[in-house]
């Protein structure tokens, strides 16, 4: 469904990323795992056409997105990290105006289904100041659905989220994946990769240093994929498997080894 190819970007003499290239099934759930400043909101521009690659490419649907602006946007939702919404405007009039700008069709019965489909059509009259964190983004997943896009692309969708909320919005993802709209999100909560994401790209300094589904990225630290020396546990009981977050460390932790990137 999305094919990313080489690509970089770099703001002034910095390089944001660098030649990342991973891809994303029809219908899977892909994360992006990373600390703050890895690079995964530039990412996430990138791919819903909200800024341009210095080089390298993405196809989403076989589609070149930059040649195919237009086009890109009228099958992709974005739900950005931050809560772009109009808080004078209810519930409702947010999506109204999301509707009338792309022109949709029977607006009132979309704007019903998607607002029911995140629990909010009781509330749909109520200001958007008055709405807390878990409301606002749930309405930030209902206007990116609302014209029924392909690709649903979630920057960092439970932050600042209490653990309650946050387990609910997985589900809400669960769901939306179960309807087979492709989901690609980020986050730096463990947690939510390992327990939403079918595959995982593990995204530091601008390089994305591993990916794979949970079961792969375990399986490359295993010691036939690892230079360390096998060391057989003193009781030959079977190791635990790697975390997500063991993992996620023996990554970041030996590109700091590695130069900082930066162009000349
Ligand atoms: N418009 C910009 N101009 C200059 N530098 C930028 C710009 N946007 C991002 N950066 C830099 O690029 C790097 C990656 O930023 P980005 O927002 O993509 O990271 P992130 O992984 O999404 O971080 P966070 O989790 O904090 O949102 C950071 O060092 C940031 O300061």
């Amino acid at each position: 469904m999305i094919q990313v190819e080489s690509l970089c970007k770099a703001y002034k003499n910095t390089i944001v990323l660098d030649d990342i290239s991973f891809r994303v099934n029809a219908g899977e759930v892909y994360g992006l795992l990373g600390v703050n400043g890895a690079g995964k909101t530039t990412t996430m521009k990138i791919l819903t056409t909200l800024a341009r690659p210095d080089s390298g490419r993405v196809l989403i649907d076989g589609k070149d997105i930059v040649r195919h602006r237009s086009h890109i946007r009228s099958i992709i939702g974005l739900v950005p990290q931050e809560r772009n919404l109009d808080r004078e405007l209810s519930a409702w009039e947010n999506l109204a105006i999301q509707g009338l700008l792309y022109r949709m069709p029977h607006l009132p019965a979309a704007i019903e289904r998607q607002l029911k489909a995140v629990g909010l059509w009781n509330e749909r009259h109520q200001p958007v100041v008055q709405f807390s964190g878990g409301q606002q983004r749930r309405l930030l997943i209902a206007r990116a659905l609302l014209c029924e896009p392909q690709v649903l692309f979630m920057d960092e969708p439970s932050i600042g989220l209490d653990p309650q909320v946050r387990h609910q919005l997985w589900q809400t993802v669960r769901d939306i994946a179960a309807q087979g709209i492709t989901v690609v999100l980020t986050t730096h909560y463990m947690e939510e990769a390992q327990s939403l994401c079918s595959r995982i790209g593990i995204l530091h300094a601008g390089k994305l240093l591993a990916q794979g589904s949970l079961a792969q990225l375990q399986a490359s630290l295993e010691p036939s994929h690892s230079q360390e020396p096998h060391r057989p546990h003193p009781d030959h009981a079977p190791t635990r498997k790697p975390s997500l977050e063991d993992i996620f460390l023996h990554f970041t932790r030996q590109s700091h080894t590695k130069e900082p990137c930066y162009v000349p």
